[in-house]
């Protein structure tokens, strides 16, 4: 299988292209903007065009920003190739795009292509429902790099949680307390975000109540990790006809 990269010089990009350089696929193309910091194979397309990517790709994998993913789904309107899209921070116009192209092409969107996670969202759904006095509060922890917060995975966990509870998260997520901000209320699900170091990336879903809390957390220790998520899945992705899929399609976790 002939892969295309978004994201290619990144820390999550790099890994990919090593893992696939390692592998019996092929590079086919590589898309990023700024200086070239990796070695590709002599036959893989360098470019920071989304239409040439996509033209010499059979499979893109997007870990790359919001402004590249927006680039690849409009060439892919014209140019549909299946897409694996990891970049989280997507805004809704650019998630609205990405249902406009999946009525052309197969696309799995996932902000985290860990197993854990995944596991982590189906257990936060249940708990959720299950625990229905319990207070939700979202923690999640990242290098000092990352861009964007709360993150792609936070914002899935409480969404999942709202979801579970018949809320609508956009009225009742909370990011910041600061001041004299009145008690909590009742269906608040607070997300809050640590920044620093090289913390791959960590999220603890707080369930809280009188007499007893309950923590579920998961940690990613490596990169790689996601790298590995995301070949898997695209795998899986290039057998499937049109359409949205989540990661819980690809690993067969839907109930
Ligand atoms: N779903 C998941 O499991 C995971 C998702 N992520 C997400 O993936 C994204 C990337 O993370 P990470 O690898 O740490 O980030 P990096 O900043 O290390 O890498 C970003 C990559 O995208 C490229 N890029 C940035 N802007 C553009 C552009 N306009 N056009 C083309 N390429 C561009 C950069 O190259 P250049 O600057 O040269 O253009 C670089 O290669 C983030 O949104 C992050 O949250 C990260 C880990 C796991
Ligand atoms: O930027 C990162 O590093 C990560 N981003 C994803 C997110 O925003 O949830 C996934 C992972 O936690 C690492």
């Amino acid at each position: 299988m002939k892969y295309g990269i978004v994201g290619a010089t990144g820390r999550v990009g790099t890994l990919l292209v090593n893992i696939i350089k390692n592998s019996e696929d092929t590079l086919g193309a590589v898309m990023f903007t700024g200086e070239q910091t990796v070695e590709f194979p002599s036959d893989t397309v360098i470019t920071n065009d989304a239409k040439t990517l996509l033209e010499n790709s059979d499979v893109v994998i997007d870990f790359s920003a919001p402004v590249a993913t927006q680039k690849l789904l409009e060439a892919a309107l014209e140019n549909p190739k299946p897409l694996v899209i990891a970049t989280t921070g997507l805004n809704d116009h650019q998630k609205n795009l990405m249902i406009e192209v999946s009525k052309k092409t197969p696309i799995l969107y996932a902000t985290n292509m860990s197993l854990g996670v995944a596991i982590l969202n189906k257990l936060v759904s249940m708990v959720s429902e299950k625990l229905r006095d319990f207070d939700i509060e979202i923690v999640e922890q990242h290098h000092r790099y990352k861009v964007d917060a709360p993150s792609g995975t936070a914002l899935t966990l409480a969404e999942s949680c709202a979801k579970a509870r018949g809320l609508d998260l956009k009225e009742v997520m909370v990011t910041g307390r600061s001041g004299h901000v009145g008690a909590r209320t009742k269906n608040e699900i607070g997300v809050f975000a640590v920044r620093g170091g090289d913390v791959v990336g960590r999220h603890t879903v707080g369930f809280y109540n009188d007499g007893e809390f309950l923590e579920l957390n998961h940690t990613a220790t490596s990169r790689e990790t996601f790298a590995r998520g995301a070949i898997k899945v695209s795998k899986w992705l290039i057998n499937q006809g049109p359409g949205l899929y989540s990661i819980e399609d690809a690993l067969n976790l839907k109930d």
